[in-house]
């Protein structure tokens, strides 16, 4: 939906994990750093070939860690490690209480479109963490979902006019 409103391509992170995290994950065995990093950083060649074509993408992805983000930052060629606010690629965290997240995990994997079971949450809930300085903005994911694409969408206005 927010890709549809910016009129800007879209890319689904799910969609470039390997069979082998895919079946990790069905299996209820959380990723690790090793399966993660080629994930990442084939995301992150994806975003610079949009990037360096002077197109908008908009990525939904569990980057659940700074280290995680730095990978898809360094799509950006000027990124400096550490210089969050002149990076062009931006986070928005959606954030909901984990009944919420697990209730609409069991939904979808019931409805059998999706290789991550709702006994996989806690572990990533366990794992993510952003720290202030990133200033990443968060946004209330029990919203409506037009409501969550409004706030982004103003979000992004701020952005702009920042620069
Ligand atoms: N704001 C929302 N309100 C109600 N249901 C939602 C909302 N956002 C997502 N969902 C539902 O929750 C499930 C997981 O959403 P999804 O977009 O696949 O999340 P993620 O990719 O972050 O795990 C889907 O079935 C989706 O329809
Ligand atoms: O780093 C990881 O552990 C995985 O990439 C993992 O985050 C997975 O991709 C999603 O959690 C499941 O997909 P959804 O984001 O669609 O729930």
């Amino acid at each position: 939906m927010l890709a549809k409103s910016l009129g800007c391509n879209f890319i689904e992170a799910d969609d470039y994990h390997s069979q082998a995290n895919k079946e990790k994950m069905s299996r209820a065995i959380p990723l690790n750093d090793e399966d993660r990093v080629p994930w990442l950083e084939a995301l992150s060649g994806a975003i610079r070939k949009y990037m360096m074509n002077g197109e908008t993408l908009t990525l939904t992805c569990s980057a659940l860690q700074n280290k995680y983000r730095e990978i898809l930052r360094s799509a950006d060629p000027n990124y400096k490690p550490g210089n969050y606010t002149t990076c062009r690629v931006k986070f928005v965290c959606l954030v909901a209480p984990a009944e919420v997240i697990a209730e609409r995990i069991k939904i979808r994997s019931n409805d059998g479109k999706h290789f991550m079971p709702a006994t996989l949450l806690q572990s990533q809930l366990d794992l993510l963490q952003i720290n202030e300085d990133e200033q990443i903005n968060k946004i209330d994911a029990t919203l409506k979902l037009q409501s969550i694409v409004d706030s982004i969408l103003l979000l992004i206005k701020g952005l702009e006019l920042q620069q």
